[in-house]
């Protein structure tokens, strides 16, 4: 698995010149240059163009992946030619249903993300996450909603089920797993309740549309001053095997736990 740990990743359409431009003074932890649903099918061939010239002149600082067309789309070859030689961090591949929808991305030796976004690939996203090209699984719910028919404005319970399938098939096949994004760009308030039903659920961060996005983004996955303290409480009162911690019963895996966040944390 990649050895970078995003938790803010930032849809950047290709066709947008300015968000492009944008997206480089962000504090996203990785940006996602987006070649498939945020350009129409007519300006294609220019955001090729354009997702290259911002890739060959760096985000510094940045991890930066591409979203090409899917498996099946006739625009997926031209994608896939237009990341020779470039320097990618990964490579986002959309509405995988299977592990065999990797096979055309596959030969560029880059970790893939998959995105996890119809009802097929629900059923088969254990197998998705334990190919070895996959470094990743990201939840697409706007695809997903659309896939399983429900009523425009439908709350995301609705899709318990299959959010905590991607999160198990993530954690069964050890690699990262990625929320879907929030569409109401002006709704803070409801952007940090579900970033932070994001992390309860727990994926590793949560993909966005917005700038306003990032920095809440970033706060929600971030571990908080009282859970550092209370993981740096839990470690040094440990002593091995059960016992009581501040009227609680801790064992090892709580440790590993808390050890987890301080390194997260930067305090390991
Ligand atoms: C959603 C938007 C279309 C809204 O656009 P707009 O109303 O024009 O935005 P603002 O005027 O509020 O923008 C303010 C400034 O911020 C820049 N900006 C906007 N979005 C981004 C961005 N994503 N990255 C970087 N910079 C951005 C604007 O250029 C303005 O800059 P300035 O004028 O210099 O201040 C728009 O936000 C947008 O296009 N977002 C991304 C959409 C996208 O990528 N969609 C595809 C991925 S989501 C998806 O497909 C999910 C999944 O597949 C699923 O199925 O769920
Ligand atoms: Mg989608």
């Amino acid at each position: 698995m990649i050895d970078f740990a995003p938790c803010s990743l930032l849809y950047v359409p290709a066709s947008n010149a300015r968000a492009l431009e944008k997206a480089r003074g962000l504090a996203a932890d990785m940006l996602i240059v987006d070649l498939e649903d945020a350009v129409p099918a007519d300006r294609k061939a220019e955001a090729r163009e354009a997702m290259r010239a911002a890739v060959a002149a760096g985000f510094p600082g940045k991890r930066v992946a591409v979203r090409i067309n899917g498996t099946g789309s006739a625009h997926q070859a031209a994608d896939l030619d237009a990341l020779a030689g470039l320097a990618l961090d990964a490579v986002v591949l959309p509405k995988v249903d299977a592990p065999s929808d990797l096979a055309p991305a596959r030969g560029f030796g880059l970790p893939l993300f998959a995105m996890i976004e119809t009802p097929a690939a629900i059923y088969a996203a254990r197998d998705i996450a334990a190919d070895p090209a996959t470094h990743g699984l990201i939840a697409g719910l706007n695809d997903l909603a659309h896939e399983l028919k429900l009523p425009d404005g439908t709350d995301r319970g609705a899709m318990s089920h299959a959010i905590q399938a991607i999160v198990l098939a993530a954690r069964a096949g050890g690699v990262w797993c990625f929320d879907g994004v929030y569409n109401a760009i002006d709704d803070a308030a409801g952007f940090a309740a579900e970033a932070a039903n994001g992390r309860r659920l727990g994926f590793d961060g949560k993909t966005l549309i917005h700038p306003t996005q990032v920095d809440p983004c970033n706060a929600a996955f971030a571990p908080s001053p009282r859970e550092i303290a209370a993981a740096e409480a839990l470690v040094a009162a440990a002593t091995g095997g059960a016992q009581r911690h501040e009227g609680r019963m801790i064992e090892d895996m709580h440790v590993a736990a808390a050890r987890a966040l301080l390194e997260r944390a930067g305090r390991g």
